[in-house]
């Protein structure tokens, strides 16, 4: 694969229990006709791995990180420390504590290293996969487009609702 039709978005998650969960970003990057590819990556368990996906993301080709996990989530916040692409964090829902673990865990980060903290569970992936796509957008005029029709067709399918 060349450089210029690797996938852009990186979705990495720290378990594969987190998959159904992380696979709403994943369409909805597919939607927008994002490349992306997914991988798992845990802080704790594989941490070797972690440094080396995050220290080498930028040099792969990617321009944007998705990062979920639950519980204590600390995968986002450790690979924004090592990368300086954008890391958006998807708090994934927990059974003992419902995602509350995992939000707080992703969204208090100290100041210098963000992660863009997105909703719990799959609302939130979903969203993630829609604002790296927008990242994305800001120097692809054709994303943009998709984007823009994107939003209009959920405009149009909510309006054709009663209300
Ligand atoms: N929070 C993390 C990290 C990490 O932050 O590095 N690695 C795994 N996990 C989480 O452990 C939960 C349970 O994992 P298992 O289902 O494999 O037991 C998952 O939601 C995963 O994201």
């Amino acid at each position: 694969m060349t450089r210029s039709d690797a996938p852009k978005v990186a979705i990495v998650m720290g378990s594969q229990s987190d998959w159904a969960t992380m696979k709403c970003a994943a369409e909805a990057l597919d939607k927008l006709g994002v490349a992306h590819e997914a991988r798992i990556v845990s802080a704790h368990r594989t941490p070797q791995r972690l440094v080396d996906f995050a220290q080498g993301a930028a040099d792969a080709g990617f321009k944007v990180i998705i990062a979920g996990a639950g519980g204590a989530a600390h995968l986002p916040g450790m690979v924004a420390s090592m990368t300086h692409l954008p890391v958006l964090g998807v708090p994934v829902q927990s059974k003992a504590l419902s995602g509350q673990d995992s939000l707080l865990s992703i969204v208090q980060m100290p100041a210098g290293i963000p992660v863009g903290t997105l909703a719990i569970g799959e609302p939130g992936a979903t969203n993630a996969g829609l604002l790296a796509a927008a990242i994305l957008a800001t120097t692809d005029p054709a994303l943009a487009e998709r984007l823009k029709a994107f939003r209009a067709a959920q405009t149009d399918s909510v309006a054709e609702r009663p209300q």
